[in-house]
């Protein structure tokens, strides 16, 4: 396969350049940019010398067409333009980026402040969320790559809402993120000096991702409900941490919060629950394309409190995306994303 990264210098693209690197299929990976035209890549980014020394390329559209797949990792507002001169074209099309993933324009304007792209397009395009909505991506060219905060939500919840067995009206879901999440270009939130050794709470209630997660309730919870949902900073550089509280519905036990999750992802290879843990961390899924969930319900206050973590770069962006275009090329999920964690 032909690959063509588009904003493959940020960190979504250089975890896509990683992935792909090791993806049998794929013959040639060619990057763009938007501010760096002939730029020797891996003078730009030394870790890749050797490997991919050749020159960044400038974004052309009929250069764009020839491609087996284009994966963007670009802010938000760009591919809303960049992608739908692209439609019915020959590349499939993965965008990591929120341009596609709300099918209702007006939420997209409200939350992310940008103008929407064509409503057409959106029609056209496909929810990313892949354990859940595998059968549409394989018959989409466009791919709405899911956001990183809603993947570990809607993994970890969508099971127990879909079989009424939590409370999803009382829902409180409190996330955590490393700064990998923000991107590279630094800002006063991300600079060291106000990370480290600090814990930050930001754009409470007004996260972009608030829209994103109630639509994934209602796309395959079937059932359509406001959720509240923080986020906050934490000072590492990968992964989050969804941890999510719930009322169980009467009766309802952990064992069969934990068999409802069990059941629903067997055989799918990416999510792991994880309840015979004692611990459990973010570390334990670093560098992978795993979701790892973990339920406990307390009986003194009959609620249920949900975890999951991802790698946010991987499963919550690059990992995701890699694993689509597995799917709409009918290859195994997993080729190319069977990597050990890190952990360390
Ligand atoms: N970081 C994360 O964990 C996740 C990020 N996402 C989403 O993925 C997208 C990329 O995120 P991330 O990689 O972190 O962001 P970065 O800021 O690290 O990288 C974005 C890249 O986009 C390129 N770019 C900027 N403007 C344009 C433009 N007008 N046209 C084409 N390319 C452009 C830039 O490269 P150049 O200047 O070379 O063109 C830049 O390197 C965002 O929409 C983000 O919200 C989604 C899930 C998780
Ligand atoms: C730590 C951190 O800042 N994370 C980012 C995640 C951005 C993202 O993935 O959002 P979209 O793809 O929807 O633009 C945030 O909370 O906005």
């Amino acid at each position: 396969m032909k690959i063509g990264i588009i904003g493959a210098t940020g960190y979504g693209g250089l975890e896509l350049l990683r992935l792909l690197h090791n993806h049998p299929e794929v013959e040639q990976i060619d990057l763009f940019t938007s501010s760096d035209e002939g730029k020797s890549f891996s003078y730009k980014f030394p870790h890749t010398t050797n490997l991919y020394d050749q020159p960044l390329l400038k974004i052309d559209h009929d250069q764009l067409k020839s491609y087996d797949v284009l994966f963007a990792s670009t802010p938000a507002g760009v591919t809303s333009r960049l992608l739908p001169p692209l439609i019915g074209k020959g590349p499939k099309l993965i965008d990591l980026s929120g341009d596609f993933r709300l099918k209702d324009t007006t939420e997209y304007e409200r939350w992310y402040k940008k103008t929407a792209a064509p409503t057409e397009a959106i029609e056209q395009s496909a929810y990313g969320l892949t354990e859940w909505n595998s059968q549409e991506i394989r018959n989409t060219q466009l791919i709405a790559n899911p956001g990183c905060y809603p993947t570990a939500v809607l993994l970890s919840l969508l099971p127990l809402i879909k079989e009424k067995l939590i409370d999803a009206t009382a829902l409180i879901i409190d996330a955590k993120s490393g700064v990998s999440g923000a991107g590279n270009t630094p800002g006063p939130m991300t600079h060291f000096s106000e990370t480290n050794e600090n814990l930050t709470i930001y754009k409470i209630h007004e996260h972009q991702h608030i829209p994103e997660i109630e639509q994934g309730i209602e796309l395959f919870g079937a059932q359509k409900t406001p959720v509240t949902f923080t986020t906050h900073l934490i000072p590492m550089t990968r992964g989050i941490m969804a941890t999510s509280y719930a009322p169980i519905t009467s009766g309802v036990t952990e064992e069969q919060l934990v068999n409802c999750l069990k059941e629903t992802y067997a055989g799918r290879p990416f999510v792991r629950i994880m309840n015979e843990s004692t611990e459990f961390c973010t570390k334990q899924v670093a560098g992978s394309n795993y979701c790892d969930i973990h339920v406990k319900v307390d009986p003194r206050t009959n609620r249920a409190t949900i975890i999951s973590v991802i790698d946010n770069l991987v499963k919550g962006a690059a990992g995701q995306a890699v694993q689509n275009m597995n799917v709409q090329f009918g290859l195994d999920e997993t080729t190319g994303l069977t990597q050990v964690p890190l952990f360390i």
